[in-house]
């Protein structure tokens, strides 16, 4: 039977939450609570978390419930991911985080508008599904998946719409990384407003 998903946000699709080492972007190496909710039809061919894609495996959570299992662990930082996280109201959920003193960072593809009150976003726009405008615009980082050379283009393309303040990262897809990875550290020689994002957790065996 399909999930009613209420559009309070009081209930949302919980594929799974760990705590662990933020492997990515800005925050890398910092401890953080990890919240990943399924659902995500922007259909990136290379996407590492597929099993995330129907939301209606995922069983519908109470987001009171989420908060009080994020805090129970030692980092006040908590990652919402997915799936695509825009995908839901995530007003209730990050207002409850932020209520028990919990900083809430979002990893997105910002193919959906903008809920939930944020002390960091993490906007990694996809060619399959492109950002709408009010993401770009409240982006803390930009990080572009390099899968092949085109993609320097996309992420020039978005660095050009973010606000000034943004940090922008070229992160290799995960299949591509030997191939890729070289050509981003030329890039970034070339280029130094751009920064290399490695999935630091993938080398580290962590989740
Ligand atoms: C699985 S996504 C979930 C959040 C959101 N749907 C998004 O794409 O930003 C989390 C992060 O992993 C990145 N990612 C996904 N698959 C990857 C891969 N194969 N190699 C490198 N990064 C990947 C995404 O670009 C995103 O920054
Ligand atoms: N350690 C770790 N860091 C991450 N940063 C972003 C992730 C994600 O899948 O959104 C991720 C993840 O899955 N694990
Ligand atoms: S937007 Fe994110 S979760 Fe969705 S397919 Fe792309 S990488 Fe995977
Ligand atoms: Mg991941």
């Amino acid at each position: 039977m399909a999930h009613q998903i209420p559009d309070d946000g009081t209930r949302l699709p919980l594929m799974e939450a760990f705590y662990t080492i933020q492997g990515e972007g800005y925050h890398t190496g910092k401890a953080a609570y990890f919240i990943r909710l399924g659902g995500c039809d922007v259909g990136c061919h290379w996407c590492d978390v597929k099993e995330s894609w129907d939301a209606e495996l995922h069983p519908l959570t109470a987001a009171d419930a989420i908060v009080e299992q994020a805090k129970q662990y030692p980092s006040k930082a908590v990652v919402v991911t997915g799936g695509e996280p825009l995908l839901y109201n995530l007003d209730y959920l990050t207002r409850g985080l932020q209520a028990a003193g919990i900083k809430t960072f979002i990893e997105t593809s910002g193919a959906y508008p903008l809920s939930g009150h944020w002390d960091w976003i993490c906007l990694s726009p996809k060619k399959f599904k492109w950002p709408l405008p009010d993401v770009i615009a409240a982006a803390g980082e930009l990080k572009v998946i390099v899968f092949n050379k085109s993609d320097f283009e996309w992420a020039e393309k978005h660095a050009a719409l973010v606000p000034p303040s943004c940090r922008l990262y070229l992160q290799p897809e995960w299949s591509r990384e030997k191939e890729m990875t070289p050509l981003i550290v030329e890039y970034v020689k070339a280029h130094p407003k751009w920064e290399i994002s490695l999935q630091t957790h993938k080398y580290l065996n962590i989740p």
